[in-house]
Order: C-alpha cells, then structure tokens, then sequence
C-alpha cells in the first residue's frame, strides 16, 4: 500500500459549505444479514517445467493431460457483515485498499452472489448496473441509450434526457466518440450522469466524485439529495473523507472483510483517521529500521 493510496484528503476546500442533506429517515429500504463473500482464485501452482514443450504444456493447461491446473485460492473479501439501510439516507463506505468496500457494492447490486447470509433489497438498485453495460467500443452516445433502457427507461424518455446527460457529464462532442477514447474522468462523470438520469432506488457510487472537477462534484451533491429527498438511500464508497463527511449522515467502515463501525459520519470518520495515522506511523517506523 502506497501513502497515496491512504491519502483520504481530497481537495477538502472544493467542499466548503457542504453538509449532508438532513432528512427523514424512512423505514428500510435494504437489509444486508450476515453477508461472506468468497472469491475463488485460480493460481498459484508452477504449470510446469521449463523443460516441457509448449505443446505438452498447452495441453495440460486445457486439461486434456490433466484435469489439474493450478491450486485454487479463496480470498474472503466480505465477512460477516450485517446493516439495515433506510430510505433517505446516505451511506459512506470506507476502507484501506483491499477492504471488501467494492466487493459489498457489487453483492448490494446483484451482481455478485452471496457465498453465505442474504441480501434483502426494496427497490431496484443502481449504478453498478449501468457499469456493467457501459461498452467501451460504443460512442457515448449509444451507452447513454444502452445505460437508459438499462433502468428501464423507454427510447424517448432517453432521447429527451440526451442533453441534460451530456451536459450534466460536461463531455460535449466526445458524446460521438467511442468510450475508451474518454478520459477516466470523462467515463466517470458519464456514467454517473447516465446512473442518476432516472431516480433509483438505491444509488451506489464508487469514486466517481473524487474524479470530478469543484463544478462537477457540486452538481452530484445536488443529484445526491434530490434522489435522497426522494426517498432513495445513497451509497458512497470514498477514500476521500472530506467528501464523506460533506455527503453521508452515516459512515460503515470496512476492515479485511469485516465492519469494524458503523455510525454517525464524524464519529467513524475520526477513529478511522486515528487508525489510518497510526498505520502510516508504523510504516514510517518500519521503513527506518
Ligand atoms: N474478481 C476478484 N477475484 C478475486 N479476488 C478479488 C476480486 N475482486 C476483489 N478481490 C479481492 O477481494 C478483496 C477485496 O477487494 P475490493 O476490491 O472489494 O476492496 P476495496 O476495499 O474496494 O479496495 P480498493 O479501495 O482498493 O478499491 C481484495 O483482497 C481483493 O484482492
């Protein structure tokens, strides 16, 4: 882990001002009950020896020698881990690299399954959904109508939103360009302006503000609220704690798989910072010796 990679402060002046929402909290909108997530890695094993031709090698790769390619690795990636979610809340997720924090997002989304417990969810959740279709081949054009019929909007209801989302993305012409011409930024800000373009029930956000420019991230604050003014819960997964504190009224913290805290933003934000400087602190002292 590089310190950059545990640089949770973010522009913290381009957030001035900002405060999460107050609103009502309503009754629960997702239910998250003991959830394990396990990844099955293949790897690990030496396929073989250097002295084996590459024809005896490829078959054994494909099998046809032996049905045996390498050892299989398990990495539990989200362990335990049991929340209720409420309507009109915004929830941060935070975490060192590795936590599980995207891991929890994609089985919230459905796109993972549970290994153990279950995920209730009232309501369609968003914005990983649309990640997954969005083609970089495609102009961005095409994914907008993709990402739109994606939520369940009809053609004309994408035809008529084309504008506000290009605007809202502030990618102009690239609109005609394929994708993966797009800067990481450009596809960012797209697929959260595609994401946000009908109110989902659930929306998940996994950095997409910390890619946005001052202008950017105050008009996705504004999207945030009104979605939550709506009623949908807001997740928000963030290593910039600024932006968290600027978003979320509640904050669960992720550690190797597991929810360390879960509570009030200042709260969590502040033990998490206590913990993030001791871990730097020890690497500094470890670097030294
Ligand atoms: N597709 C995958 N196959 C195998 N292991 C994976 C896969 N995706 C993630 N992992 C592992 O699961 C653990 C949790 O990863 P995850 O991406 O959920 O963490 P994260 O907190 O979102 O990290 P980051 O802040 O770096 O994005 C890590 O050990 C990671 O290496």
């Amino acid at each position: 882990m590089t310190d950059a990679e545990l640089d949770f402060e973010v522009d913290p002046e381009d957030l001035e001002g900002w405060a999460p929402a107050t609103r009502e909290i309503g009754g629960p909108s997702l239910v998250v009950d003991h959830l394990d997530i396990t990844y099955r890695v293949f790897g690990g094993k030496k396929l073989g020896t250097s002295d084996e031709s590459s024809g005896r090698r490829l078959q054994r790769v494909v099998g046809r020698r032996s049905g045996h390619v390498g050892a299989v690795q398990q990495v539990r990636a989200v362990r335990d881990v049991t929340f209720v979610a409420h309507h009109g809340e915004s929830i941060g997720i935070v975490g060192i690299n590795g936590s599980g924090k995207s891991t929890l997002l994609r089985a919230v989304a459905g796109l993972i399954p549970p290994t153990k417990g279950s995920v209730y969810v009232a309501g369609e959740p968003s914005l990983l959904g649309v990640n997954a279709v969005l083609m970089g081949d495609l102009t961005g054009e095409r994914n907008i109508m993709i990402g739109g019929l994606a939520l369940g909007l009809s053609r004309s209801e994408v035809q008529q939103r084309m504008d506000d989302i290009v605007e809202f993305a502030g990618i102009g012409d690239f609109v005609y360009l394929p994708m993966k011409a797009y800067s990481s930024g450009m596809g960012a800000r797209l697929r959260f302006a595609i994401s946000t373009a009908a109110t989902p029930d659930i929306l998940m956000i996994d950095e997409a503000l910390a890619t946005g420019d001052a202008s950017f991230r105050e008009k996705s604050k504004a999207r945030i609220d009104e979605i939550r003014q709506g009623a949908g819960t807001v997740f928000l997964v963030s290593h910039s704690l600024a932006t968290v504190q600027a978003i979320c009224s509640r904050v669960l913290w992720l550690h190797q798989g597991r929810l360390v805290m879960d509570g009030p933003t200042e709260e969590v934000c502040a033990s998490y910072k206590e913990f993030v400087q001791s871990l730097r602190k020890s690497r500094s002292l470890a670097k030294k010796k």
